[in-house]
Formats: structure tokens, C-alpha cells, sequence
């Protein structure tokens, strides 16, 4: 699903100015198409669906380098950098003069976000609601997106938003080290201290959108992007994680950031009944169709965590049946040898996070709680170089906001939480939802997800697999 992060910063080689806009597209002020749809209040390009439809006829025919390069009018897509089921995601530069900060760009084909809808709504009542339910979507993202990264730095910030005839384009800051996922994948698992700075990023992130009242829905490795830091493996071995240092991080690995908000909801009451997520790390109450609340993000930490300190997921099963089985009964182990040298209180932190009673299960707070989150190893080994060096300071790796974690942790919290606006104080939201009344046709309740079952790139478990089997 997706391809692996290859951060090819080639220019592409367009054979138009893509400068100038296509003719006749045009109002007074220079905007394309009408205004006053209702995505200009909330995103400066916004345009209004209908409208932009017939506007594609306009656009000349040209051999971009992507196809998706001919409807975007703000941006130049230099490379392709990733894909989801149903987007591609690109490295692109702003052409309109606003800054030369590289950005990411993610282009949603509508047509595939409506054949997605055609497949799991069983009583359609015309294209008209398909479209509405798919935009309806699009902006619960774009929306979820823009308010969770707007005070944190472990979001992809959310930038601009474009639509035409054929894409939605969500435009936002330029992660560039990749996915954790392909770290696990490099590095076959992690130290018991790069798996805490990663997860309490992760954990930093999921208590700033549970403040918010927003769960996340699918928090897996994929979903997870990091800034990199120089990264020198054990003797020149590139699989072998280097040393880890407080507040800077190791593996390559600096701060981390969630994304991917397509699932993410903003539930009022604690709880929410659409099931939805990727089904590995998905908590065994959303296949009992029993109603489940944030503590879903917590189960997804569990895997998350659990993984990156073992190399393959909590729960595995070709057959989904049998994998829905397992995940509802809690089924994992900590299988020997990988699991021998693994501290008791890494372990004890996944059994909190696993448990499938989500009334017992570890809640965000408790989980920055725990004891084994808040102790670093490296503090314990006088020898090794724990600490930000001026190198790691000059060069960049070194980040001021993660000085030290261990105590960062709390004060960055205090300062996330006071710029946090409150769930009854959030009018950015509550516009939204008013501005969503105003679709065409009747809005008929939640998607259905469909369960994404992709190992394809599971390459990690495959290893282990195997090692598990020549053993
Ligand atoms: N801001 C970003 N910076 C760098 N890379 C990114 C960024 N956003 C997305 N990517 C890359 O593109 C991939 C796909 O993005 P994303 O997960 O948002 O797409 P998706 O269609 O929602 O995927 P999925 O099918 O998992 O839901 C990511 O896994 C990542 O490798």
C-alpha cells in the first residue's frame, strides 16, 4: 500500500508555465472559480465541487510528469514520496511566491474516494450522496488535521487545501525522514530507550487530540513520520541502531510525528460505535460492535510499542477471522527468545495498553505515567554519551522543545493543554459542523470503514518469522 519513502528532489520537468492559469477560469479577484463556497472561510482555496467540475474542461492537454500536476494551480509536485489505498502522496513547491519550503502534498482521486464509498453503502441513493458523504469525509480530515497540528510539533502541521475536477490536494508540512515503519523494517526492532522516545511522542500527540476530544482511529507505524538525525549504524552496520542519546533520539530518528487523519473523529460523549482502523492494531471492542472511546488509540499504542520492541506485530493472522478472534480475545504472547532480554516493565506497560477490557485498559494519562515510559536506560550507563553534544546542537539533530524528555514531558503537555481550546470553546469545529449542514442532499449516518489487511510490507514479521522458525 505504501511505497517506501524515496525523497527524490529531481525538478520535474514541465513543458508549460505552469504559472499561468488556464484561461478563462478566472473571477475578478483573481480567484479561481466562484466565491463564497463554503470552504472559504475555512481554507483560502476553497471551491465549491459543482463549480470546479465543469471547469476542468478548461485545462489544456499536457504531458505532465503527474497527472495530478494538471489541476493544481498553487503548487509544483516535484516527486512522488508516498502512497495510500486511495491517494498519492508528492513533494511539491509553492509557486505563487508564498515560501520555497519544500511541502507535502496529498491528491485524493475523488473518483476512487466514491467507488470506496459505492463498495460499503449498501442502499447508495444516487451519485449526489455518494459525492457528499466522500467530501463530507475529506473535510472531517482536512478539519481534524488542521486543528490538532496548529499548537503541536508532533503533527504534520496542516498547510492549504485545493480541490479540483478530479483530486482533492491536502497540503502540509514536509516530513523527511520517513515512516517508523520503514525504521522497524531497517533496524528489525528497537532499544527499549528509541522505542520510549518514539512512543512517548506518539503518546505526547494522542493526549493533545483526546484533550481535544478527537480520537485518532489508527495509530500504526505507517502513520507515524520522523525528522531525521545523523544516523551512524553500530561498525558502519546500517541495521544496527547507533547510540541513543536524551532529547535528540538514535536509529536516525529525531522527533516524530502523527498523521493521517482519515479515520480520526471527534466524538462528544467518550465514545463512538463506527467500526474502523486498520485491522492489526485495532481494539477488540470495535469487532464486538460494543460502543469504544478513546481507548482505542491506547490499544494501537499497544501494538505500536509492542512492535518496535520486537520487530513484527502483536497480533498476526493471513485468515481475518482468525486474526478478529485472536484481537478480541487478547491473544499475544511474548514469545521466546525475542522477548528474554526484554525489561518486565516494557512488558507490564503492553499488558496495561492490551487489555481487552477497555474499562481496564491504560488511559492516555496513565500511560505517561508509567514507570517504565519515565526511566531511560542510557541515565543508568555512566559511560555512554547520553547527552546532546554542540555537534548534535550545530548540526540541527538536536531539538530545544526535547532537551530532556524525561522532564520536557510535563512542561510540553502544560504548554500544549493551555493553547488546547477547550471541547465547548471550540468554535473552529462547531463551524465546521454547521457549514457541513449546508451540503446538498441527506447526510445518512457514518462510514464503514473496510478493514485495510496489508502485510504485503510486513517484510519485519516475515523475518522474524523466519528466524523464529531456523531458531
Ligand atoms: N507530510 C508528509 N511528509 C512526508 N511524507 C508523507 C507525508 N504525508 C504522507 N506521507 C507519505 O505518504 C504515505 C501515504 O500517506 P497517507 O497515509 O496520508 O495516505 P492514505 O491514503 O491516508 O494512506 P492509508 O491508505 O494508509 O490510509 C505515508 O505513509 C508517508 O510515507
Amino acid at each position: 500500500m505504501h511505497n517506501s519513502f524515496i525523497c527524490d528532489c529531481r525538478m520535474s520537468s514541465l513543458s508549460v508555465d505552469i504559472n499561468t492559469p488556464p484561461s478563462g477560469t478566472e473571477n475578478d479577484e483573481g480567484n479561481f472559480m466562484q466565491e463564497g463556497g463554503y470552504f472559504d472561510d475555512i481554507f483560502p482555496t476553497g471551491l465549491e465541487l459543482d463549480e470546479v467540475s465543469d471547469a476542468a474542461t478548461y485545462y489544456p492537454s499536457i504531458n505532465y510528469r503527474f497527472p495530478e500536476q494538471s489541476e493544481l494551480r498553487n503548487y509544483e509536485l516535484l516527486s512522488k514520496i508516498g502512497e495510500g489505498a486511495f491517494s498519492k502522496v508528492f513533494k511539491a513547491v509553492d509557486i505563487t511566491g508564498n515560501g520555497q519550503v519544500p511541502v507535502a502534498i496529498k491528491a485524493i482521486k475523488k473518483k476512487s474516494v466514491y467507488i470506496r464509498d459505492e463498495e460499503i453503502d449498501h442502499d447508495p441513493e444516487g451519485d449526489e450522496e455518494i459525492k457528499n458523504s466522500s467530501r463530507k469525509q475529506i473535510i472531517n480530515e482536512i478539519a481534524i488535521h488542521r486543528m490538532v497540528s496548529k499548537n503541536s510539533p508532533h503533527f504534520t502541521k496542516f498547510i492549504d487545501f485545493e480541490e479540483s475536477a478530479t483530486y482533492f490536494y491536502l497540503v502540509s508540512e514536509l516530513v523527511t525522514g520517513g515512516e517508523i515503519f520503514d525504521k522497524i523494517v531497517q533496524l528489525t526492532y528497537f532499544s527499549e530507550d528509541l522505542a520510549r522516545h518514539v512512543i512517548t511522542q506518539v503518546a505526547i500527540a494522542v493526549k493533545h487530540m483526546h484533550y481535544m476530544g478527537i480520537v485518532h482511529r489508527d495509530i500504526k507505524p505507517e502513520n507515524l513520520l520522523f525528522e531525521p538525525i545523523p544516523f551512524h549504524g553500530r561498525n558502519g552496520n546500517i541495521q544496527k541502531e547507533d547510540t541513543f542519546k536524551l532529547g535528540v533520539g538514535g536509529g536516525g530518528i529525531g522527533l516524530v510525528k502523527l498523521m493521517d487523519f482519515g479515520l480520526s473523529k471527534r466524538i462528544s460523549s467518550n465514545t463512538a460505535k463506527t467500526p474502523c482502523g486498520t485491522m492489526e492494531y485495532s481494539a477488540p471492542e470495535i469487532f464486538k460492535s460494543e460502543e469504544y472511546s478513546m481507548k482505542v488509540d491506547m490499544w494501537g499504542i499497544g501494538c505500536v510499542l509492542f512492535t518496535l520492541l520486537c520487530g513484527y506485530p502483536p497480533f498476526y493472522e493471513k485468515n481475518q477471522s482468525k486474526l478478529v478472534r485472536k484481537i478480541s480475545k487478547g491473544d499475544y504472547e511474548f514469545l521466546a527468545p525475542w522477548w528474554d532480554d526484554i525489561s518486565s516493565g516494557a512488558k507490564n506497560a503492553i499488558i496495561h495498553l492490551l487489555e481487552v477490557d477497555p474499562k481496564k485498559r491504560y488511559d492516555i494519562d496513565d500511560f505517561l505515567n508509567d514507570p517504565w515510559l519515565n526511566s531511560y536506560d542510557c541515565l543508568n550507563s555512566p559511560n555512554s554519551n547520553t547527552y546532546a553534544t554542540i555537534e548534535d546542537i550545530l548540526n540541527g539533530s538536536f531539538d530545544e522543545r526535547t532537551e530532556n524528555l524525561h522532564s520536557a514531558l510535563s512542561c510540553e503537555l502544560q504548554k500544549q493543554v493551555n493553547t488546547i481550546p477547550h471541547e465547548n470553546d471550540s468554535s473552529e469545529f462547531i463551524y465546521m459542523v454547521e457549514e457541513d449542514r449546508h451540503l446538498r442532499g441527506s447526510w445518512t449516518g457514518e462510514l464503514m470503514m473496510p478493514f485495510t489487511l496489508d502485510l504485503k510490507r510486513s517484510s519485519v514479521y516475515r523475518r522474524r518469522k523466519d528466524k523464529l522458525f531456523f531458531w
